[in-house]
């Protein structure tokens, strides 16, 4: 079959692109409110770090990052990594071919390099400047030796869980009825409508992330099961019948549950629904094994690291809760018996889209490849997975993988950015009619999946 055209990479030098309103007042407004958290904070850091040393090196900080601030404002061009964490020479290195793919397409285009050499904010690939941007600001934390592992979106991603308590306390209670119901025979319509009601509470607690509201936490209190129903129709592409195919036919195959990957997103509540479905695949057995992927470095404010999951389990199992602690217990023996495992990748806190996994990581492509059905959360892997390119929007969703299929997949996804496939003709323009940010506010939605790769 004939692969469609790729056509360019979003970018801020496209007004109309959502990606220049980033760069323009989102990127500016989180690195801001980065310098007044450090400035507010100064003592209680220092305190906590080291006193008059960390002083120092806290100033150290603050001054990379409004420097960084008026780079971006000022479009200037991007400049090697200089920290010495590992990933840093091959952040370099794809700086240095980013680099060259500029000057051969500006040769083939015999386009006037009249602002000199470099990757810019406003002139480069979206993905590629975002991604750079969240190293770029753990680089001014890693040229520290007391700051080095401070988290400065720690304080947010926790507020964000606690002002979720009672839509957690709502799902939690939800699932423990759920789970005392498996203590007898199910009946499969059943197990399956459960499952869709979990895979879609995990995929709606994607609004939540803290860069789309640029660090803005707001709070939720709705019961996010029976408020399903009110969403149902912002899914725009639903393909939950198909994921749960995908599983049972694990079963009969194999003869034994499956294993599910979910690549997480964000901490706060969005982890909570991750956690919640994940207990269910193993409760109703269409899963004997969840392998969770964090991220390795603070990331797009709000995506889990370690020390976040851990936080989370720590704090859930100290609540007052009798249907959250008592979960909270499961999930550690299921942790304690590696029925779960929590693995960190540098993949997934470096600017490549999935398609160049096989080449830049290729351990964990194999790893993945072991996988019966992988999870794609959030905004920011759907955008990789799709190369974050301008696709026209009936664009089958196998074709904008571009090869990349190391299992059967699907991406659980609000949308936050101007680029979306799989859509039928006609979609684009009732969403607009009804909701003239649909691309871009989070309250539309897709479960897209792709059962086997595009011959
Ligand atoms: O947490 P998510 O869903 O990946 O969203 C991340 C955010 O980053 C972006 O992808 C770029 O800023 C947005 O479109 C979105 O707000
Ligand atoms: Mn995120």
């Amino acid at each position: 079959m004939s692969q469609p055209k790729t056509p360019p990479p979003l970018s801020a030098k496209d007004p109309s692109s959502f990606a220049y309103p980033t760069m323009k007042d989102r990127i500016p407004v989180i690195l801001s409110k980065i310098v007044d958290h450090l400035t507010r904070n100064k003592l209680h850091i220092t305190k906590e770090y080291g006193g008059e040393a960390a002083r120092e090196e806290l100033k150290a900080v603050i001054g990379a990052i409004s420097e960084l601030r008026h780079d971006v404002m000022t479009n200037k061009p991007a400049k090697p990594l200089r920290d010495s964490r590992h990933d840093a020479p091959l952040w370099n290195a794809q700086l240095e071919k980013q680099l060259n793919l500029k000057r051969e397409e500006d040769e083939m285009h015999r386009t006037e390099q009249v602002k000199g050499e470099g990757l810019r904010w406003f002139d480069d690939a979206w993905l590629w400047m975002e991604c750079y941007l969240y190293r770029r600001v753990q680089e001014a934390f890693l040229m520290c030796t007391l700051l080095k592992d401070f988290d400065v979106f720690a304080q947010q991603k926790q507020d964000a869980f606690k002002n979720a308590f009672q839509s957690t306390s709502h799902l939690t209670m939800y699932l423990q009825e759920v789970i005392n119901r498996f203590k007898e025979q199910v009946p499969e319509a059943e197990v399956k409508e459960y499952f869709v009601e979990f895979l879609q509470v995990s995929l709606w607690g994607n609004k939540c992330d803290l860069s789309i509201s640029a660090g803005q936490v707001q709070s939720h209190d709705h019961n996010p099961v029976i408020h399903l129903k009110v969403l149902k129709h912002k899914l725009l592409i639903d393909e939950s019948d198909a994921v749960y195919q995908i599983l049972r036919k694990v079963f009969d195959t194999k003869g034994k549950p499956a294993q599910v990957d979910i690549v997480l997103d964000n901490a706060g509540f969005e982890l909570v629904t991750d956690l919640c479905l994940a207990e269910f695949l193993i409760t109703s057995g269409l899963a004997s094994q969840i392998v969770f992927h964090a991220k390795s470095i603070p990331w797009f404010v709000s995506d889990v690291t370690l020390a976040d999951w851990d936080w989370t389990l720590n704090t859930m199992s100290r609540m007052n809760h009798i249907a959250i602690s008592e979960l909270c217990e499961r999930w550690r023996a299921y942790l304690e018996a590696n029925t779960w495992t929590v693995e960190l990748h540098d993949f997934w806190t470096m600017p490549n889209s999935y398609n160049e996994m096989h080449k830049v990581s290729p351990d964990l492509y194999a790893c993945l490849s072991q996988s019966d059905l992988i999870l794609f959360k959030g905004d920011l892997n759907y955008r990789k997975l799709v190369s974050d390119r301008q696709w026209d929007t009936t664009t089958k969703f196998e074709s904008a993988l571009r090869g990349f299929h190391p299992a059967p997949l699907c991406s659980l996804r609000t949308l936050k950015c101007d680029c979306v496939v799989g859509l039928r003709s006609g979609q684009v323009q009732e969403a607009e009619e009804e909701d003239e940010n649909w691309m871009i506010n989070g309250d539309w939605a897709i479960i897209s999946t792709c059962e086997h790769r595009e011959t």
